[in-house]
Order: C-alpha cells, then structure tokens, then sequence
C-alpha cells in the first residue's frame, strides 16, 4: 500500500505540534506514601513535522500508548517516568521534537476532620511535557479545591459571613522529587478550610467554624501559596491561581501570580 504520510515534499510551512488529542487511557500512579492510584488520562501526543514530509506516522502514537497500558504503565517519579515516554515517542515517530499532555484525577483518601470517616476526594491534575532536541521541559498542574470565608463580609456583619468554592490552579517546574500531594498540602494549609466528601454533623461544625476563623480574599490565598511555593527548594518556577465562586455573586474572583 501505499504510504501517502511518508511522502516528501516542497511544502511551505514546518509543522509545531501534529499529532493525536483526546486519547483516553486508563494508567496507575503511585501516591507519595507508595499506594498505586487507578486513574483514566487523557492523553495529547505530538510532535514536530518538517516542511519536507508530507504527513507523519500518526498510528504509531495510539499505539505506543497501547502498548504503555500493557505493559501497566504505572508512574513512580512523574517528571522522569514521563521522560521515558516521550523520549520512545520522539524515536518511534523519528522526530526532533515530542510533546505529551496529560489530563487526569488523582483520588485520595481523605478522614472526616473530627468522626474520622474516610472518603475519597478527587483533585485533577495536567501533566506538560516536552522533549525539544534534548531539552526536556516538564510541568505539573493541580487544581485544589477549598472553602473560603470573605474577611469584609465578617467584619461588618452582625453575624454570618458569605463563602465560596474556590478552585486553587498550581502549575510547577521543579528538580528532584515534588508530589501531587506536597503541592494540596500547601493549598489547604492556608485555605480558609479544605474540602471533604463525608461530613458528619460534627465534622460540619468543625468546618463551618473553622472557615470562620480563617477569613480568606482570593489574594491572601494566592499570596500565602506562592510564599510556600517560594520556600521550596526544588521549585524552579511556579504559577498560582485562585478562582472563587462567589455565593453573593454572579461571577467569579480571580488573582494569579506568576513567577
Ligand atoms: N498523517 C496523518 N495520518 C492520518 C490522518 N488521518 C488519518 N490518518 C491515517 O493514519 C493511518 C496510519 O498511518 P501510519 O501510522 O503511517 O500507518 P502505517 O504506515 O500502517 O504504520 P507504520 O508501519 O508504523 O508506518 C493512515 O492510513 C492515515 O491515512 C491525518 O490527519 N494525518
């Protein structure tokens, strides 16, 4: 048969990123305590073309990530596992470039603050990554979400004080070792409270209390993470957003730092 992809060409433009987007796959991760979470991802596998070749090998992509699923691709150290993947991209695609973006949620287990119930939360999670030459760049994002109590609404009110969901965006380039969990730990350290998914009635009170006795603006939350993300050592950059959904509002608060 014959291979149309690989034909060459005078064409005008080199190609950034072609490939596949919105494979869904299921894959493991182990937790910083060495649990293996099963989670589904989904996956956006890319690389460069030149303006030489007509098209790429595009079937060889959802292939390897076939493959991976066989062989239990199960990621240990995120920033070094991922490396692996994308170096067998670059050489099975023959490519100068490979880039993979993951998309998932990781699931923890998480006890009720005063009965101790276990439940399960979500926290969604991206992965960046790219192999540019031999330049590897490698980005983790997770989203937190938390309670916040607005400190003006507390203030004049005579009683009560209006909260929000907030949804904490942390996106990080660090060396070594960082977790998904270190980067929760930091968020809902300095939220107003952290979320749960079972609450009993004490539970409740512990929280709505709690709430209230750490009034939170969305900037004094993006401000208090990046003085954590700041502090740590193997953090090279970071980004920090923080959208609140406002009980008294139609839209939303935002701040973000980047640096
Ligand atoms: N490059 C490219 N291929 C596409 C696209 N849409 C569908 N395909 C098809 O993907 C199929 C598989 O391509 P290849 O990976 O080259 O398949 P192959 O030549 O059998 O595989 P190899 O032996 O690994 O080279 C081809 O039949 C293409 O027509 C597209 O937009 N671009």
């Amino acid at each position: 048969m014959k291979d149309i992809q690989n034909t060459q060409g005078d064409y005008k433009f080199d190609i950034n990123k072609v490939g596949v987007d919105n494979l869904v796959c299921p894959f493991k991760i182990q937790s910083k305590i060495g649990e293996v979470i099963s989670t589904v991802g989904n996956f956006s596998m890319m690389v460069n073309l030149p303006k030489e070749l007509k098209g790429i090998n595009m079937s060889r992509l959802p292939q390897l990530l076939s493959e991976l699923k066989q062989e239990e691709l199960t990621l240990n150290d995120l920033k070094q596992d991922i490396r692996s993947i994308v170096e067998r991209m670059k050489k099975r695609m023959e490519s100068k470039d490979a880039y993979l973006d993951l998309d998932f949620d990781y699931f923890l287990e998480k006890k009720a603050p005063v009965s101790g119930f276990m439940g399960i939360v979500p926290y969604h999670a991206k992965i960046n990554a790219s192999l540019q030459g031999s330049s590897y760049n490698f980005i983790l994002t997770v989203e937190v979400p938390i309670t916040t109590l607005c400190p003006c609404s507390k203030e004049i009110s005579d009683y009560s004080a209006h909260n929000q969901r907030g949804y904490v965006e942390v996106s990080i380039k660090f060396d070594g070792l960082f977790y998904i969990e270190d980067i929760i730990e930091i968020v809902e350290e300095v939220a107003s409270c952290e979320i749960y998914s079972v609450l009993k009635r004490v539970d409740e009170k512990y929280v709505t209390e709690r709430a209230y006795e750490n009034p939170r603006f969305v900037e004094d939350v993006v401000r208090l993470v990046a003085e954590k993300l700041d502090q740590a050592s193997q953090i090279k950059s970071f980004s920090v957003s923080s959208r609140h959904q406002e009980s008294i509002h139609s839209h939303d608060a935002y701040a973000i730092i980047e640096r």
